[in-house]
């Protein structure tokens, strides 16, 4: 409030914020939720207010406006290095007039108490600490399926056995998808710079994706998983859901198809199109890296917030080189060992069972749970715990999952390593239970079911609520 009791309506970029912290000014919950926008953007950590409109250079990219006229603290927590604790100082405007305490109901608190307790524990169990030696094994037994892909290809004359080497290339392209998610969530290494070149190596040069594309969508995935966009100004909605005109995970996402043929189309039959559309997501993740790395194509491919990630990651010159070494190895192994059109159906065959085993796995994570509008979203924990799937772990699932079978405690904590997940999950169910969180697991096979049901009643319901279309 202001002086005599008014309510301030602070002007949002010009802002001085020395000054506003000087003054001591007290802030209203209200007013940091009408700065929401990237050009206006305050957010509270631990009741103190931070303005960081128009912050494009921020290290982690637009990720940050995501939390946008939002508490801020648990996902700090979640992305930073304790390093990054002091540079939040120069962005202080002021502390809120009624603590977080006195606003939020008993049992969130003590939720959220109790998740920071559980973080602190999992710290000083050194479950963040990963095992270079499980590391090199995984690296290691992952070139040997590379090897021996590749080895189908120049030993032998046979048909047969070249497309069973496009089937190990991709299921090497996938493990190493797994391999750059673990390295670029810095799960590995406590240096940065190691797991950004890791993830470079395991990224773009060994299966084509950019790793400055990635991080940009993946991160801003995890800090708002399943929420719809407020509005275009805004950079608070989850890519990951952004599948349309394909597929709609929600009545909101299929009422935009309603004006095309095409779109009425692909809704109505979403779930009979899943697996083929799943088929041919790899090639559009290859796009949209050659478009982020090379500004190919004029950026049609380009997600939200794709300009200020390529300035702001640090090895940009070193990711274009990978994906340079990238085609020139698997166009190499094409062009000297095949013929034009078995190189051809083996590029789109290792393209398209890698996208598929991919894409399956994302989609357990988060495809079929609970959506929302940012509008009214949910609490850091309810937002992670209940958008999300955990996958039934045994021995198969552990390796083809690449520790994403633990989606929800991942969620929780992205930046563990994945050979410690199965230890954390076991704190985490019973945390959530003691909590009365819902926590979801399903086998592979009941959780695609669910997908695949969750498609076919929201084409459903777009029928019911669209019936002349
Ligand atoms: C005042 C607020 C913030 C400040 C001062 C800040 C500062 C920083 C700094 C210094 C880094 C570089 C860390 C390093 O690599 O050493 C960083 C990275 C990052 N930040 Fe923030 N940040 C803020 C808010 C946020 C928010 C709200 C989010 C998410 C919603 C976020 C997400 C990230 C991510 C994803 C990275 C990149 C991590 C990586 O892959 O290396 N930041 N931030």
């Amino acid at each position: 409030m202001g002086k005599g009791g008014e309510q301030v309506r602070w002007t949002p970029a010009s802002t001085k914020r020395a000054e506003l912290a000087a003054s001591g000014t007290k802030i209203s919950l209200e007013e940091v939720q009408r700065h929401r926008t990237p050009e206006d953007a305050w957010m509270v950590f631990h009741d103190k207010v931070y303005d960081v409109s128009g912050w494009h250079d921020h290290p982690g990219g637009h990720v940050i406006f995501t939390h946008a006229g939002d508490d801020f603290t648990d996902i700090f927590a979640a992305f930073h290095p304790p390093s990054a604790y002091k540079s939040m100082d120069p962005f202080y405007i002021g502390e809120l007039d009624t603590p977080s305490i006195e606003i939020k109901p008993l049992a969130q608190r003590n939720f959220e108490k109790a998740y920071r307790d559980l973080r602190g524990k999992l710290v000083v169990a050194g479950m963040f600490n990963s095992s270079k030696a499980y590391y090199a094994w995984k690296c290691s037994s992952n070139l040997a399926i590379w090897a021996a892909g590749c080895l189908c290809v120049i030993l032998s004359d046979s048909f047969a056995v070249h497309m069973l080497g496009a089937f190990l290339l991709a299921l090497f392209w996938q493990q190493c998808g797994w391999l750059a998610h673990d390295f670029l969530h810095h799960q590995v290494f406590k240096n940065r710079a190691y797991g950004d070149y890791a993830g470079i190596f395991w990224g773009n040069v060994a299966q084509g994706f950019s790793v400055g594309w990635w991080k940009n969508k993946h991160n801003t995935h995890h800090a708002v998983p399943n929420l719809h966009e407020s509005c275009p100004d805004a950079h608070d909605g989850d890519p990951d859901i952004d599948t349309m005109p394909l597929l709609a995970w929600s009545l909101k996402m299929a009422s935009a198809a309603q004006a095309s043929a095409a779109g009425r189309f692909f809704v109505r039959h979403q779930a009979l199109l899943y697996f083929p559309i799943l088929l041919i997501a790899r090639v559009s993740w290859l796009l949209q890296s050659l478009s982020f790395c090379f500004d190919f194509a004029g950026g049609v491919w380009e997600s939200k917030g794709s300009d200020a990630a390529k300035r702001v990651f640090p090895l940009r010159r070193a990711e274009q080189a990978g994906m340079v070494v990238h085609y020139a190895w698997f166009g190499a192994l094409l062009a000297t060992q095949l013929s034009a059109a078995e190189a051809v159906v083996f590029f789109l065959a290792a393209q398209m069972m890698c996208g598929f085993m991919l894409a399956l796995v994302f989609g357990l994570g988060h495809n079929g749970m609970a959506t929302y509008d940012a509008d009214s979203r949910p609490d850091f924990w309810k937002l992670q715990v209940t958008t999300t799937r955990n996958v039934s772990p045994n021995l198969f699932v552990d390796w083809f999952c690449g520790g994403l079978q633990y989606q929800v405690d991942h969620h929780l904590f992205p930046s563990i390593p994945r050979h410690n997940l199965k230890k954390v999950h076991a704190l985490v169910a019973a945390f959530c239970r003691e909590n009365g969180v819902a926590y979801h697991e399903a086998s592979m096979l009941a959780g695609t079911g669910e997908v695949l049901g969750h498609l076919k009643e929201v084409s459903e319901a777009f029928i019911h609520e669209f019936p002349a279309m």
